[in-house]
């Protein structure tokens, strides 16, 4: 079969769009290229995505970094915390996204209980997340005691984003959604991050830390900070994609800033639909085969 002919039958599949991958050869985004985007002082977005549809658009919109989220537990699935999500939960979407992206860097969250027993079982795990879910990147929280954990990964090959500060993985440790380094506790922030750039991480999540803090961190490390209610020196920032499009409805963390109103559009959608359905309006002739 032709170069051509084989595109052909990529647009005419008969759901969804087909993968974006098959458009074009992969000009992926690499890791020393976030690295460039820190030294030149240009800030950089991150997004979560858990599935083929918006994969594909926010890999159009030129977000460079794609983190298929352990908050698919909220945003996906319903749980009212981040730690019941599985890694059998998690593979199929980091699978989705990662099959619908030409350039994003897909990183593959890796969820509560699947890595902090031992470097041995981050590295278990790190290893589903490349091949059964063609991650380009797997991210953990925690700082200076995941040093060990971390470097098994790196040392793997397995390029590693560690994430400090608020880690909603440890919530019910840290007392709730609380702002951490605040006081002392910067010190201790660095710390963390210093070591996780040490142990070979390429990138590091900032979450709900002081402003002044996250500053600090940014400005010692080499490696780019990526923040979440962090302030606007970090390198990058992140968002759960429902709370940038408003898809997820109620008032929710104080760092978001919403884009769209996804909620509203898709209420008016399926509520304009159901009418449509009951009044016999819907389907219309052309909608019909004979
Ligand atoms: N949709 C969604 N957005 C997120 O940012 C997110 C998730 N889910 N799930 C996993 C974690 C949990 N996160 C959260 C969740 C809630 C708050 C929150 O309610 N923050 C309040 C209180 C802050 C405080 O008490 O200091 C805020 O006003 O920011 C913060 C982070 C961040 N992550
Ligand atoms: C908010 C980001 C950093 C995250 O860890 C997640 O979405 O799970
Ligand atoms: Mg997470």
């Amino acid at each position: 079969m032709s170069m051509e002919s084989a595109a052909n039958q990529e647009t005419t599949a008969p759901y969804g769009n087909g993968p974006a991958a098959a458009d074009k050869p992969a000009k992926r985004v690499r890791i020393h290229h976030l690295r460039e985007l820190k030294e030149r002082g240009t800030p950089w977005p991150m997004l979560t995505s858990y599935d083929m549809y918006t994969a594909e658009l926010f890999d159009e919109a030129g977000i460079p970094v794609l983190l298929v989220g352990d908050s698919a537990a909220n945003n996906v699935f319903g749980y009212d915390t981040s730690l019941p999500v599985t890694v059998d939960e998690l593979l199929p979407l980091v699978r989705a996204v990662s099959g619908a992206t030409r350039r994003a860097l897909v990183v593959g969250d890796l969820p509560f209980g699947s890595y902090q027993i031992s470097p041995e079982q981050a590295l278990t795990t790190a290893v589903r997340f490349m091949k059964e879910g063609r991650a380009h990147a797997v991210k953990l929280e925690g700082g200076q005691r995941f040093a060990p954990h971390v470097e098994a990964l790196t040392g793997a090959g397995v390029p590693v984003m560690g994430h400090i500060g608020f880690t909603p993985q440890s919530e019910h440790s840290l007392g709730g959604y609380r702002v951490q380094g605040r006081g002392d506790a910067a010190d201790e922030l660095l710390a963390d991050a210093v070591a996780l750039e040490r142990a070979g991480a390429f990138a590091v999540v900032l979450e709900m830390v002081p402003a002044e803090a996250a500053k600090r961190v940014t400005a010692e490390l080499s490696i780019p900070t990526i923040g979440i209610g962090a302030g606007a020196a970090c390198d990058a920032q992140v968002l759960v994609w429902q709370d940038m499009a408003g898809l997820r409805r109620g008032k929710g963390p104080r760092f978001v800033r919403r884009y769209a109103n996804l909620a509203d559009t898709l209420l008016t959608a399926a509520s304009s639909y159901a009418e449509d359905v009951r009044n016999g309006r819907f389907p219309a002739p052309e909608h019909t085969f004979h």
